[in-house]
This record gives structure tokens, sequence and C-alpha cells, in this order.
């Protein structure tokens, strides 16, 4: 199937000091698939969103082989019709639902919006679809809540807002970048299961960011994992989540699963990511993995950095970026 979104070999830089912040990303999103994107923090998963949103800020500067929206080429957009795709083409939602609202304007308008603006509704029109649109995202007394300002609502409801104001005009893809974070564990639940709800009946596409492989394993078709900029293992959801290749990939899921040591000290990865980046040759992860150490791997890993290598049963079913892994199935 022909993927809805296409990105390949994106890089992002620092203009004044040409630092790399993503180095060849590369993502493919089928229509209706839900892709989650996740990595630690600083991992690059919020630039790959702005990138593809073409928002990033004018001190980052970026290149990509090709970023395509259902064959239309998002690099080359003017400014009108990159505020077309915003809502119009594509939804978005981040994670503090509260402060993307305008304080100042009421809920219905904020949701009327994209109604007037890409659907080209009349007032009336909108004000009406309006209502619709809050009780589809389980919002009660509609009337009565269009009439409130942002400050009146519970993070919950503030991010239901959010959810009816991105879907309002459609769009074919929907980029949520921890959407559920600043939200209490019922009130996650409650929005994944609304948004999973609404990713069935549009039938649209979700890039989901979170760095919560416990958050994505209940809603994402695809997992791509994010370190230092770069993707370093993508495969389906149920491949990464129960048979992960990449050592990040393992520790994730350890660190995910709460499990703690004899002592019953939780499991964290050890070391931080700050400093990969500066590595200038290698694998970026090789300074806290534990499999370059226990096989032997130091100067293979430290020689050159691993290329995402194909190991599913079929060609980009799965890919890992890890020449321990790569040795280990040459071995086998
Ligand atoms: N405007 C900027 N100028 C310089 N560096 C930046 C800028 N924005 C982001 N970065 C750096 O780029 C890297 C990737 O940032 P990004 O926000 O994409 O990470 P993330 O994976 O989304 O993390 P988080 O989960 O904390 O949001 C980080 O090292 C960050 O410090």
């Amino acid at each position: 199937m022909e993927p809805l979104l296409e990105i390949d070999s994106l890089t992002v830089s620092t203009r004044t000091t040409s630092k790399r912040l993503l180095d060849g990303v590369s993502l493919r999103v089928a229509p209706g698939e839900v892709l989650a994107v996740v990595g630690e923090s600083g991992s690059g998963k919020s630039l790959t969103a702005l990138s593809i949103m073409q928002m990033l800020p004018r001190v980052l500067e970026m290149s990509a082989g090709r970023m395509t929206l259902a064959g239309t080429d998002l690099t080359s957009l003017r400014r009108r019709e990159i505020d077309t795709l915003h809502g119009g083409r594509i939804g978005m939602l981040f994670q503090q639902p509260r402060r993307m609202l305008d304080p100042t304007a009421t809920v219905g308008s904020q949701v009327a919006e994209p109604l007037v603006r890409h659907l080209r509704m009349s007032r009336r029109e909108a004000r009406r679809r309006v209502l619709e649109l809050l009780a589809d995202v389980g919002i009660d007394e509609p009337a009565r809540r269009a009439q409130a300002y942002p400050h009146q609502l519970s993070g919950g409801l503030a991010q239901r807002v959010m959810i009816a104001t991105a879907l309002a005009a459609s769009p074919p893809l929907l980029i949520a970048d921890e959407p559920t974070t600043a939200l209490d564990v019922t009130v996650e639940a409650q929005i994944l299961q609304l948004l999973k709800q609404k990713k069935r009946e549009l039938g649209m596409s979700v890039l989901f960011i979170s760095h919560d492989l416990n958050v994505v394993s209940s809603i994402a078709d695809r997992i791509a994992v994010m370190y230092a900029g770069r993707v370093v293992e993508v495969g389906t959801a149920d491949e990464i989540l129960t048979q992960p290749e990449h050592p990040y990939t393992k520790a994730l899921i350890e660190c995910s699963t709460l499990r703690t040591d004899a002592s019953g000290q939780l499991y964290v990865i050890p070391g931080g990511s700050d400093t990969a980046r500066e590595l200038d040759h290698g694998c970026r992860f090789r300074p806290r993995c534990g499999l370059t150490q226990e096989a032997h791997l130091e100067q293979v890993c430290d020689a050159r950095e691993p290329v995402l290598l194909s190991i599913g049963r079929s060609p980009a079913e799965h890919e890992c970026r890890c020449w321990g892994t790569a040795e280990e199935r040459e071995g086998a």
C-alpha cells in the first residue's frame, strides 16, 4: 500500500554550529495506520513532528531527501499552504492542552475555527457542528461547555476539546506529541480509548509520539524507536514489543515493565544520552550498551556506525541498527 506520509533521510541541524539533531530519519505511515515514535527525552521525537508540520524554529535548518503527505512535497510549501496543512491536512495534539488553547477565546469559537477556515462553513453552520463535535469526543452538555474558557476545563476535558479541534476538518493524518503525558492515569486511559475510537471511525493515520512503551503498546500498529537523532529499530508493534532486537529497545522495555533487581532497585538504562551526538564515529549507543561488552564487539561498534538492516520476514517489516544483532544473526 502507498504510504500516506513518507519521510526519507530527514536531517535537522542548528544553523550556527551545524550540530546535527536529527540524522537521516526515514519513516513511513500507511493510510489508517498508527505509527508510534518512542525514545528517551532528547532523542528527536518532537523535532521529527515539527519538521513534518514545517514548524521548526528559525535557529534550526532541515534537509530531507523526501517528505511527502499523500504525494504532496511538504518541504516546498508556501506560507499559505502551510496554514492549510495545519488542521486541514494534519491535525495536531500536544502535551499541555490547556496551554495550546487560546485563553481569551471560548471553547466553541476555537473548535469552530477549522470548520470556517478549512471547510468554509458559515459561522452559524459551524456553531451547530461544534456541538456535534464536542458530543462526539464525549463532552457532556456541549452547549454549556462551548461557552466555557480554557481555564474552566480540567486537563482531560481540555485534551478532548483539542481532539475535537484537531479532527474537525477530518484531516487524513493526526500528529499527537505526548498527548497523555500531562494527564493522570485514569484520564490517560480514557483519552487513549477516545483516540482509538476516532481513528477507527475516521480511518485516519496517526503519528503518536511518546517516551512510554506502555502507552504506545495499546494504540500502535508499528513502532519506531529513536536514539540520539536516529531511528534504531522499527517494526510491527507486536514484533518490537515481543521480539525486540536492538539493545536500546530491550532496555526501554525493561524500564517500562518496572522490573526491580535483587536489591529492589528499579531498572534504569545506565548512563545518559546527552553526549551520544558528540560521538563522531561508531555506534552512538555503544557507551551504554551491554551487548557490545558481552559479545566483545568493542572494535566493531567503535569503528563504524551501524546501518539499518532488514531482519523481518519480508523487507522493511522489521529493521534494526546494531552490529551485535547483525553478527548474532550471521552466526546463527
Ligand atoms: N531550538 C533548538 N535549538 C537547539 N537544540 C534544540 C532545539 N530544539 C531541540 N533541540 C535539541 O534537539 C534534540 C532533540 O530534541 P526533541 O525535542 O526532538 O527531543 P524529544 O525526543 O522530543 O524529547 P522530549 O521527550 O523531552 O520532548 C535535543 O537534544 C534538544 O536539546
